[in-house]
């Protein structure tokens, strides 16, 4: 199993007490599947994606990502293993405003320590897999925001990940550039076999992923 929560519970400070963000919540999702979670705001989907990614440590339970237990890991084993083995595309593409499209992925490989030809090739690769061969030499500010969300995913998908974890990418584009952006994650998901999780509003393209989770008051509902 690539990507593994294991009856995952994780609180946070609350006052006097502790408010339960995660409740026994368990996720298997192999490589070369698009899994969604759902679920009202405040009901753990952004915590589920910050555990999956071992930003946050659950008080309990277990997260092994491609393979490896990441409990007893500490901070900078863990921000090894991110680098190495996640790819995270947040909502905002956040973006780099001087660097073109092509030196956006390059210096993602750059800090990871890759001879820059095969860097190079990697991230034209990418950008023509996300359709943006032929403007791989744009700026942030020239580019719409469909194609920066292509960016976004074209860079994290730069180091190879088993794990890519997406919150939700369709929120600053219309009906169809999301359509076509979720497509793009589901094909790249079964070529490039990452186990892929999304989070989402939009329940509008579900169908297209390969399973849908909803995430009620910190817990996963059949
Ligand atoms: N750092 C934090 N400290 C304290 N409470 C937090 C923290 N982060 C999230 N929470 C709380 O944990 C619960 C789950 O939040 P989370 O962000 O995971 O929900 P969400 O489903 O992603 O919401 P949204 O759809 O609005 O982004 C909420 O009640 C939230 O207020």
């Amino acid at each position: 199993m690539t990507l593994l929560l294991d009856d995952v519970t994780l609180t946070y400070p609350d006052g006097d007490g502790r408010l339960t963000a995660l409740d026994s919540v368990s996720l298997e999702v192999s490589g070369g599947t698009a899994v969604a979670v759902v679920g009202p705001s405040g009901s753990g989907k952004s915590s589920l994606l910050a555990v999956a990614a071992t930003l946050v440590t659950p008080d309990r339970g277990r997260v092994v990502v491609d393979g490896v237990e990441t409990r007893a890991l500490d901070r900078a084993a863990k921000a090894a293993l991110r680098r190495q083995r996640v790819g995270i595309v947040f909502q905002q593409p956040n973006l780099l405003p001087s660097l073109t499209a092509l030196e956006q992925l390059q210096v993602m490989a750059h800090l990871s320590g890759r001879r820059p030809g095969a860097v190079r090739r990697r991230a034209l690769d990418l950008l023509d897999a996300v359709g943006l061969a032929e403007l791989a030499r744009r700026r942030p500010h020239q580019l719409s925001g469909g194609q920066r969300q292509r960016v976004n995913i074209a860079r994290a998908l730069m180091n190879e990940p088993a794990v890519l974890l997406v919150d939700e990418p369709t929120s600053a584009l219309d009906h169809e550039r999301g359509a076509a952006v979720l497509d793009l994650l589901v094909t790249l998901t079964r070529e490039r076999g990452t186990a892929t999780v999304l989070v989402t509003h939009d329940r509008a393209h579900l169908g297209r992923m390969d399973r849908t989770i909803t995430v009620m008051d910190g817990r996963v509902t059949p």
